[in-house]
């Protein structure tokens, strides 16, 4: 029986990541970066896939193991029959070498302890020349060569899987270093393993120190951020959605993907964390990292791409791997690169357009390329597209994604309006309007009161539920309202959101077998949305029943199972962590000190930029709102909803975002007043 995923935790080093069972186990590594082949396999496989244990030899328990307060490093507690032992584990942060620390040490009494590591590169699949050399075990495989500094007798065995035993007493310690170097690098000198692991704590913890946010849920708030962070490819400033493949979104099923890349959404949700979080630098280096990405013509943009912006990520299937708990296939490599998704303009668009509200100091290319994305996006905005959840059935008009088209065009207009940026703007303005009324004419069901998965579909899906953060339909519209009303009757597992109907039909859509967890972003978002209602309580029971979904170190999968219990998916997954992090500024009432610096650092320019909603950014404001001169900034957008919502539609629209008749805002009962 294989662990379960919320057995494990993470240890990274903003380059690459591990996982760390409540075994002693590490059963997945990853070296050099995230998205290499993996020296430890175990978590899709079995031993001979590569694992690291350590642990008391004999019989033993887990007392407990956590993350040392606001830092990556982990320590796990055993109870053996004459002792108690601590192995504390992380990866520092990089110097010349990747490297994976662990260091035993005795807490009481006298413990047996045995490790045992099988090194298996390329995903488990090659066992490697594994010699004794002085004070160090070397493995060797083609490009990857894994040095393992002990001063333990180790035997080498005939499986290639060296093991040692040895004894701890209380206040003993035995270290491990395991270090990878480049081919012909000469092996690592020596470090001081207590030395790198009070380094490594010390470097988290001034890193959360930074943190903004000081709510309630602000250990489960740095714990996510903590967790997006190390989701970071530092070199790059890419941010991966995951630091696993194919765990499975229902357990021995087929939706197993590989995470391990940067995908314009998930990244773009994660910038908008962190930057409400105050952490501007990571900012800056996404954008840069956004910027060289998607640099070229618009119509080669990608909807992902890998961690240094590679634009091919062909998916291939490893099959001497088993899969978690038998889920196959096991893919390396996302087809999804090839996909034409829609939302991601308007994600794009969304995101520059907060660091400019932000104050982020600009970067004027970024500008051109916007409006060359533009341009392109005028000509396809009606294309259809593969959707937010990446459906591999034929391309469709997802609501979802007309939706983040008309965010893409909002934002466009409010760069000229707010920013004085140079653009076309009156034909941005009528692109707006032109979507807002063709998502309200063919995106609405009138009769049943709700927004649908795509054009002339019945299906539901839980992106709707993204429709008031980014500013669509105010939270109180009754089509908003019907909408939520609809996913809590038709789309929730047990008090969970699912992420679209699965019925007959779906296979037409997303071209897969049926089944998978409920989503975990989808019930945060239905938090928000009962939030922005005003109905703060049900949203904060809701939120505190996916608190108590983490594990016992606060992470978060992708999905949960809530007939097995268990959490399903790739594993932690950033979406997850962004969510909690965003339902948290929306139930503290604001959105962080960056906005309020903004705010005030903007308040002699009398508009409320620092309160505009985002598509992704907590605590957005979807109230119709006045600028300035009077006239609110979306009343281009407003228009359409007047003129032109079909009839059910309007008919209970009046005081939407579309809808410049509409009373000048007050604030929704309970819903958190704007600061600034
Ligand atoms: O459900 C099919 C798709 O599932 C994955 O996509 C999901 O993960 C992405 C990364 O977090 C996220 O951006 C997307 O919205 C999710 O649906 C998988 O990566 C796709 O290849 C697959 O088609």
């Amino acid at each position: 029986m294989p662990l379960r995923i919320e057995d494990y935790a993470l240890i990274g080093d903003t380059q690459t990541a591990a996982l760390v069972g409540t075994d002693g186990s590490i059963d997945w590594l990853c070296l050099p970066r995230f998205d290499s082949g993996a020296c430890f396999a175990a978590l899709l496989g079995d031993g001979g896939n590569g694992y690291w244990r350590v642990a008391p030899a004999g019989g033993h328990r887990l007392l407990g193991r956590r993350y040392r307060p606001d830092s990556l490093v982990l320590e796990t507690e055993f109870a053996a029959e004459d002792g108690v032992v601590r192995v504390t584990d992380c990866m520092p942060v990089r110097d010349e070498h990747p490297d994976l620390v662990r260091r035993v040490e005795g807490v009481r009494g006298r413990v047996r302890v045995r490790t045992e590591i099988a090194v298996r590169p390329d995903y488990g699949a090659i066992v490697p020349w594994t010699r004794k050399d002085g004070g160090r075990l070397s493995f060797v495989a083609g490009p990857d060569t894994l040095y393992l500094a002990s001063d333990l007798p180790f035997d080498l065995g005939e499986a290639g899987c060296p093991t040692a035993e040895f004894t701890v007493e209380a206040g003993e310690v035995v270290d491990f270093r395991l270090a990878w170097v480049a081919p012909q690098a000469p092996a690592p000198a020596r470090v001081d393993v207590g030395a790198a692991i009070e380094r490594t704590e010390r470097w988290w913890r001034d890193w959360a120190g930074r943190c903004g946010y000081d709510g309630e849920y602000r250990d489960a708030v740095v714990r996510s951020l903590i967790t997006l962070k190390a989701l970071t490819y530092s070199p790059s400033g890419g941010i991966v959605a995951a630091p696993t493949t194919s765990l499975p979104e229902q357990l021995g099923g087929v939706r197993n993907w590989d995470y391990r890349f940067c995908w314009i959404r998930d990244a773009t949700f994660t910038l908008l964390a962190l930057l409400n979080s105050g952490y501007d630098d990571e900012a800056v280096a996404w954008r840069q990292w956004l910027l060289r990405a998607v640099a070229g013509e618009p119509a080669q943009m990608r909807i992902m791409y890998g961690i240094q912006g590679e634009r091919r990520l062909p998916e291939v299937e490893l099959e001497w791997l088993a899969g978690y708990a038998g889920s196959q296939p096991v893919r390396v490599g996302n087809e999804a690169y090839l996909h034409w998704q829609l939302d991601v303009y308007g994600e794009l668009m969304d995101a520059l357009h907060q660091t400019r509200v932000r104050g982020i100091p600009p970067d004027d290319p970024a500008w051109d390329l916007q409006c060359a994305l533009m341009e392109f996006l005028e000509e396809h905005w009606r294309d259809p597209d593969n959707g937010i959840w990446e459906m591999r059935g034929p391309r469709r008009d997802f609501t979802h994604s007309k939706v983040m088209a008309w965010i893409a065009a909002d934002r466009a207009v409010k760069a000229v309006e707010e920013f004085g940026l140079e653009g076309p703007v009156e034909r941005w303005r009528r692109l707006r309007s032109e979507i807002f009324e063709d998502v309200c004419r063919n995106g609405f069901d009138p009769e049943r009161n709700t927004f649908t998965q795509f054009y002339g579909s019945k299906a539901l899906d839980g992106s709707l539920l993204l429709l008031s953060a980014v500013g669509f339909l105010p939270a109180d519209d009754p089509r908003m309202k019907g909408t939520v009303e609809a996913v809590r009757r038709d789309l929730m597992s047990d008090g969970f959101v699912l992420r679209y109907t699965m019925d007959e039909h779906t296979a037409e859509v997303d071209a897969l077998p049926p089944g998978e967890g409920a989503f975990l972003p989808c019930t945060f978002w239905l938090a928000d949305n009962l939030i922005m209602q005003g109905r703060v309580e049900e949203g904060r029971e809701l939120f505190e029943r996916l608190l108590g979904l983490c594990n016992d170190v606060g992470l978060l999968a992708e999905e949960y199972d809530p007939a097995a219990g268990r959490q399903v998916g790739n594993f932690p997954q950033a979406l997850s962590h962004i969510a909690l992090v965003n339902t948290a500024f929306h139930l503290r009432g604001d959105r962080g000190p960056i906005e309020q610096r903004a705010a005030a650092g903007r308040s002699g320019r009398g508009h409320a930029s620092a309160n505009e909603p985002s598509a992704l950014a907590a605590g957005s404001r979807p109230e119709p709102r006045r600028s300035a001169n009077g006239h609110g900034p979306d009343s281009a957008a407003c228009a359409p909803a007047r003129e032109a919502a079909p009839a059910g539609a309007s008919g209970t629209g009046g005081s939407g975002a579309g809808d410049p008749a509409a009373p000048a805002e007050e604030p929704v009962p309970g819903r958190p007043r704007e600061h600034g």
